[in-house]
C-alpha cells in the first residue's frame, strides 16, 4: 500500500518504520505547509495525519479533495470535525478520526464506558480523568481525556460537561500533567469517603499508537464513509 504522511514528527517517524516493516511505502511526508507540495502526481491509496493542530484541517481536506482516504489522529482540532466530513463525504471517499489508535486505550475505552454505567446512580462517588504527557505536547487536556470524559457523560446524566483543572458538580474535571518524555497517562477515578476505584491506561512507548494506525489504514483502503477505531476493533477482536 502507498501511504502519504502528513507530519513527520515523533509519530510520522513511528509510523514509517511500522509501515515498512509490514511491507507499504511512504511516497509523500509532508511537515509544513500542505499548499507549498506538488501534489499533481501524488499517489498515495491512503493519507495518514499526526500532525499539528492547526494544519490538520488543510490537510485532511486536501486529500479527500484528491479522493484519498485519510486516517487521522492529530489532537486540538476538532472544532472543525463535522465539515471535515462533509468534505469527505462530498468527494465520496473515507475518514477515520481517533483521538487514541492504540488497541490497549480501546479496550480502556470499553471498560471506561461500562464503568460509567455502572457507577452513575452512586452519587457517593466523585468521577476525575488524569492525563500525563510530555512536555512538548501542544495541546490540553489530551484528546484521548477528553473521549473519556465525554464517554462518562455520554453514560452517566449527573454529568453535562468536562472542565480542565477544576469542575462543579455535575461536571467531570481533566487534570493535565506534563513531565518529561511521558508517551501517554490516563487515569479515571472514582472516590467516596469509603474507599476509591481507579482505572488506568499507562503506554511505554509511541508504538502501540503507530502500529493502530496503520491497521486502521489498512483497513480503510479502498474504502468509502465515516469510520471509527470501533469498527476495526470490531473485525481484529472477533
Ligand atoms: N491519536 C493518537 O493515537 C495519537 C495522537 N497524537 C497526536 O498526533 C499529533 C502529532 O504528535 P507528534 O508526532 O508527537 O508531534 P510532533 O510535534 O513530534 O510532530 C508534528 C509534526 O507536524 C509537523 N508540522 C508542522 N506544521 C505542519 C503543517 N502545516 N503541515 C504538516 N505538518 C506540520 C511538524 O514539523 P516541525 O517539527 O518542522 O514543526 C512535526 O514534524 C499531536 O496532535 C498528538 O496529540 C500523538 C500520539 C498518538
Ligand atoms: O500528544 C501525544 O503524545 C498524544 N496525544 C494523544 C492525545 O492527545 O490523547 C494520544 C496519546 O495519549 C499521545
Amino acid at each position: 500500500m502507498k501511504i502519504a504522511l502528513l507530519g513527520y514528527g515523533k509519530m510520522g517517524k513511528t509510523i514509517e518504520e511500522i509501515a515498512l516493516d509490514r511491507g507499504h511505502k511512504i511516497t509523500l511526508k509532508v511537515d509544513e505547509d500542505i499548499e507549498s507540495y506538488d501534489l499533481t502526481n501524488l499517489d498515495a491509496d491512503v493519507a495518514i495525519d499526526f500532525s499539528v493542530p492547526k494544519a490538520a484541517f488543510k490537510n485532511i481536506t486536501t486529500c479527500f479533495e484528491l479522493g484519498i482516504p485519510v486516517v487521522s489522529g492529530t489532537t486540538g482540532w476538532l472544532d472543525h470535525y463535522d465539515k471535515a466530513v462533509e468534505v469527505c463525504e462530498k468527494h465520496d471517499t473515507a475518514f477515520l478520526y481517533a483521538s487514541n489508535f492504540s488497541i490497549g486505550v480501546n479496550l480502556f475505552f470499553e471498560l471506561n464506558e461500562k464503568l460509567a454505567e455502572m457507577m452513575k446512580n452512586l452519587e457517593e462517588y466523585s468521577v476525575e480523568v488524569e492525563e500525563i504527557h510530555h512536555v512538548q505536547k501542544l495541546d490540553s487536556p489530551s484528546g484521548t481525556a477528553i473521549s473519556l470524559a465525554q464517554q462518562i457523560i455520554a453514560n452517566n446524566p449527573n454529568k453535562i460537561a468536562w472542565q480542565l483543572d477544576h469542575a462543579e458538580n455535575d461536571e467531570i474535571p481533566i487534570y493535565a500533567r506534563r513531565e518529561a518524555e511521558v508517551p501517554g497517562t490516563h487515569t479515571v477515578s472514582y472516590k467516596s469517603e469509603i474507599d476509591s476505584i481507579e482505572i488506568k491506561h499507562t503506554a511505554h512507548s509511541r508504538q502501540g499508537f503507530a502500529k493502530g494506525a496503520v491497521i486502521a489504514a489498512e483497513w480503510i483502503k479502498g474504502k468509502e464513509g465515516i469510520y471509527r477505531m470501533q469498527d476495526v476493533l470490531a473485525e481484529i477482536l472477533k
